[in-house]
């Protein structure tokens, strides 16, 4: 009987390791390296999964997925074949791939991963929505991302500054010393508390806020770094359960909190604050009025859709451009040269414009390549990825329906052979006579083609309008307590610098 019982145990897990293992040899028979080592059941995930300590630096997965996507393309190329579990994944730093992925064969790869999320608000939020749902939803929602509209929502940011320039003031009297990332992490939720739920706050005066408070644990949860999230790459089998563990309650706070404001807003008629609240009323208005002649057609703009947009904008929003302002200040610091040419053009531009606004601020070429390099250097995001949906070859790379191909942006950005001495800190390069010698799909720090980061205007004009209120009062220079290179937080897949450190003084 006990024989007969480790027989048939020997022959489901034979089998298990055969069904395991039978798609590894996908990426070889297309002259593609496969990264070693890979296993059965987890492919080359097992790399990742044993770099981490899970007793006390448990998440190195920047130095995984950063330091080592860089060593990957020494070793093995342009192009590297990766296994999640079972899954073939394709590791891409070829810029011609990744254009026709993009953009050229767009339809095909429409997707990023299927989302792991089961929460109704959040499995609608854009970055979340698939094929045709996306396309819809992003179709109804682009129009809020125009020029006109942030030109209106720029009002609101600039409010944002002045506070953000009064904090940093309040905050100098320890010998000048502040820490960036505390200040601009304050003004970007600030600014999404104000654009995107309608709500005016000061988070660094006001720490006991319920918004403030519910959106550190909601948006800074360190339940979402946990090495758990893994097992989330490896298939749905523990996607659903996981996903309910790792997303906290906090985040019902902001449906409730939208919730209560729409239904105000529709109830006293009031659109007078221009911010996305008030778009996504329109656009629901808009909707409804177009279904009412057309009853086939389904509405998008549901209430949770709503309510998942505005959570996305928080989640996508607010700490991606809160590294940026940070490395931008920190690369200042640093660089005392670069920081009086940027000052000269703010100074020189605010006179020609009478102050600082969105005309103003979007006339600073000199400012535009600082935040360009910043982000070359320091890309918040630093892998993106699409799936693919249909079958399809590219350049010779045959591509099965869902197979997933990373664009791993911090190193394609930091590779020699893309940007000469690329850890420098040099705004030149990014100068229109460099620029246009550069092949387009080696700067991605907001992703390309048409699902791309819907955030980008938005996110520049909220940095470009707070370097400027700084700037233009406030000189950074570094400090015994600045560190070289900056110190990082563990995350999944972002960039999170701590502790950044300068000294801060009035100009004169
Ligand atoms: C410096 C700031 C930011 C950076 C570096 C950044 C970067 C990115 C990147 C790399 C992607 C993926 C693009 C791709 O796969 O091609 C993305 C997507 C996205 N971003 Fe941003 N982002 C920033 C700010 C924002 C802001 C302020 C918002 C909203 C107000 C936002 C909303 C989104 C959304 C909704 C998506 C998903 C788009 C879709 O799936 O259609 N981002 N972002």
């Amino acid at each position: 009987m006990l024989s007969l019982l480790i027989l048939i145990g020997a022959l489901i897990l034979g089998y298990l390791y055969i069904r395991s293992t039978q798609k590894f040899d996908y990426w070889e028979k297309q002259g593609i390296k496969t990264r070693s080592p890979c296993y059965p059941f987890v492919g080359t995930l097992w790399k990742v999964w044993k770099r981490l300590n899970f007793a006390s630096e448990w998440l190195l997965i920047f130095q995984v997925m950063v330091v080592d996507d860089l060593k990957d393309i020494k070793t093995y190329g342009k192009l590297i074949g990766l296994f999640e579990g079972t899954r073939p994944y394709l590791f891409c730093a070829d810029p011609d791939i990744i254009r026709d992925v993009f953009i050229k064969n767009f339809d095909h790869f429409v997707n990023r991963r299927e989302a792991m999320f089961t929460d109704e608000y959040m499995k609608k939020m854009l970055s979340a929505l698939q094929g045709d749902e996306w396309k819809e939803a992003r179709k109804r929602l682009s129009p809020m991302f125009s020029s006109g509209k942030i030109k209106n929502m720029s009002i609101l940011m600039s409010e944002c500054a002045e506070t953000l320039v009064s904090n940093f003031k309040k905050s100098m009297n320890n010998e000048g010393i502040v820490d960036l990332k505390e200040h601009f992490g304050a003004f970007t939720m600030d600014v999404i508390a104000t654009c995107a739920f309608g709500t005016k706050i000061d988070s660094l005066g006001s720490p006991h806020d319920p918004f403030v408070e519910n959106a550190k644990k909601a948006f800074l949860n360190p339940r979402i770094r946990t090495p758990l999230v893994l097992l989330l790459l490896i298939g749905n089998i523990f996607s659903k359960r996981l996903s309910k563990m790792l997303i906290s309650n906090e985040v019902l706070f902001f449906a409730r909190v939208s919730k209560s404001i729409a239904d105000q807003r529709r109830k006293e008629k009031l659109r007078e604050r221009g911010d996305m609240i008030d778009l996504l009323l329109e656009l629901q208005e808009e909707e409804q009025k177009e279904c009412e002649a057309d009853p086939t057609k389904t509405p998008v703009i549901t209430e949770e859709f709503m309510v998942a947009q505005m959570m996305i904008f928080f989640l996508a929003g607010f700490d991606t451009s809160a590294t940026t302002l940070t490395m931008v200040m920190y690369s200042l610091a640093l660089n005392p040269d670069v920081q009086d040419k940027v000052v000269d053009e703010i100074k020189e531009r605010v006179v020609q414009y009478g102050g600082i606004n969105h005309e103003m601020v979007n006339d600073c070429p000199y400012l535009d390549q600082v935040i360009q390099e910043t982000l070359r250097l320091y890309p918040p995001a630093f892998r993106t990825e699409r799936t693919c949906n249909k079958p399809c070859e590219i350049r010779g790379v045959k591509f099965e329906k869902g197979v997933r191909i990373a664009f791993p942006i911090y190193a394609i950005h930091h590779n020699p052979e893309f940007y000469e001495d690329p850890e420098e800190f040099r705004p030149d390069r990014f100068a229109q006579s460099e620029k246009v010698l550069r092949h387009p799909m080696i700067y991605l720090p907001f992703g390309h083609g048409p699902r791309n980061c819907i955030g980008m205007r938005f996110a520049l004009t909220e940095i470009k309008l707070a370097l400027c209120h700084v700037l233009s009062q406030l000189k950074a220079s570094r400090s015994p307590q600045t560190q070289v290179p900056v110190e990082t937080a563990p995350s999944l897949g972002f960039f999170l610098p701590v502790n950044v450190k300068v000294k801060l003084e009035a100009r004169e």
